[in-house]
């Protein structure tokens, strides 16, 4: 899978052939310390969208959701968006898998930086969330677009098409909280 491999200097492995072509570069010796190399530093602002495979949420995930929306919506755009689970009703679970996977493939524009979330995907720091998303303005890119899974997770569509794939945890989340987790990250 290309997607398990994304890096530009957030320490992430590189993904030349989603980056528009641009070559892969080396982490510069700024990243290595603690600090992401955006803090304080003013990046182009990049509309951000974050797709979920879901029923309808909680009341507490959708208030914490509205929270961090908010909170993030001083400093950019951010779209919050619940693309419907299951919706063949099917008890097959590939048929399932496939139906949101497509769904979600709908949702993307072929200038968009997608990052899926992945219990199997990079280990990343805050920082290097922080280094993702400033890396992520300066690949001609138009928006930054993240994508949670369902109950049986990604297609294999969605994770053939990302630029990076992250894990926030060795921990598998429940998709409400692997959102809540995600908003709250991107606001730090
Ligand atoms: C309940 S999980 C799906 C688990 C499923 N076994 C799978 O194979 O993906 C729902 C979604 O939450 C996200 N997720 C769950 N745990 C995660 C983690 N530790 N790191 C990143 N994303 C996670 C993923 O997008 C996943 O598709």
């Amino acid at each position: 899978m290309g997607v398990l491999s994304w890096s530009c200097s957030c320490g992430l492995n590189p993904s030349p052939s989603k980056n528009r072509g641009a070559p892969a570069r080396p982490p510069p010796p700024a990243y290595r310390g603690r600090r992401s190399k955006y803090t304080g530093q003013s990046v182009r602002k990049m509309p951000m969208r974050v797709l979920t495979v879901g029923k309808k949420r909680s009341q507490g995930t959708q208030l914490l959701v509205e929270e961090y929306k908010e909170k993030i919506g001083h400093y950019c755009d951010v779209e919050d968006s619940l693309i419907k689970s299951n919706p063949k009703l099917t008890s097959d679970v590939k048929v399932q898998i496939d139906s949101e996977d497509a769904s979600m493939m709908q949702q993307l524009k072929p200038d968009d930086f997608v990052v899926v979330l992945d219990e199997n995907g990079k280990d990343v720091m805050s920082e290097q969330i922080a280094d993702l998303i400033g890396d992520a303005g300066n690949t001609g890119s138009s928006r930054l677009t993240f994508c949670i899974g369902g109950p049986y997770g990604l297609g294999v569509q969605v994770r053939e098409r990302a630029d990076a794939a992250i894990r926030l945890s060795s921990l598998v989340l429940n998709h409400q909280v692997a959102l809540i987790v995600l908003m709250e990250q991107l606001y730090r």
